[in-house]
């Protein structure tokens, strides 16, 4: 909470308004071991995501490397610090900033020597409640990138598919460049 409000309070997002996302929601925790691989190419340690939480915070146990971001098309490793979390933001965080903070793809890839160990503690929104942007982060000018979704649904969906390629919050974007056109067709 005290993290979410520090990024609620910079982008002006009501406090109500993130109590009634977060307070009550849960989080969990789960260990990621890869162990070394003598053909490490022929394998990967965890498919390509983006992680369905508000938040991820993440350690890299044993400051192993393998975990790599994906940026402009390239995928970036992200170099272990000493004693330091990784803290991803989660989908749940891209849908209430309304696209401010992205939900960053990433992957594990393993190695030949050493295995990896890495811990991560995921923190969700209420399960019984709604999914959509900050009503601050919303205006004629700034229109909502995504749609309203229950919590309930929106898990429900992510579970009926495997860990792969397209995230469903794909499923929630609205668009708005048929508007756009629409305004110069109008016009
Ligand atoms: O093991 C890692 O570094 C990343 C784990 C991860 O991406 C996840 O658990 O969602
Ligand atoms: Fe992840």
């Amino acid at each position: 909470m005290n993290l979410v409000s520090k990024m609620g309070k910079v982008l002006i997002i009501k406090v109500e308004e993130l109590r009634e996302y977060f307070e009550n929601g849960f989080q969990s925790i789960g260990m990621n071991y890869y162990p070394p691989c003598p053909q490490p190419e022929k394998i990967v340690g965890l498919t390509p995501h983006s992680d369905d939480s508000a938040l991820t915070i993440l350690l890299e146990i044993n400051e192993v490397e393998g975990l790599q971001i994906k940026k402009d098309g390239k995928w970036i490793p992200v170099t272990p610090f000493p004693n330091a979390f990784v803290v991803n933001i989660g989908v749940v965080l891209e849908i209430v900033t309304n696209g401010t903070y992205r939900s960053i793809e990433h992957r594990v890839i393993v190695n030949s020597v050493q295995g990896r160990l890495s811990i991560g503690t995921i923190y969700l929104v209420i399960y019984d409640g709604e999914m959509y942007p900050a009503s601050n982060l919303v205006a004629e000018n700034n229109p909502p990138l995504f749609k309203r979704v229950p919590v309930e649904e929106y898990f429900r969906n992510l579970c009926a598919r495997k860990l792969r390629g397209k995230s469903p919050l794909d499923a929630l974007r609205i668009e708005h460049v048929q508007d756009k056109y629409k305004f110069i067709l109008d016009n």
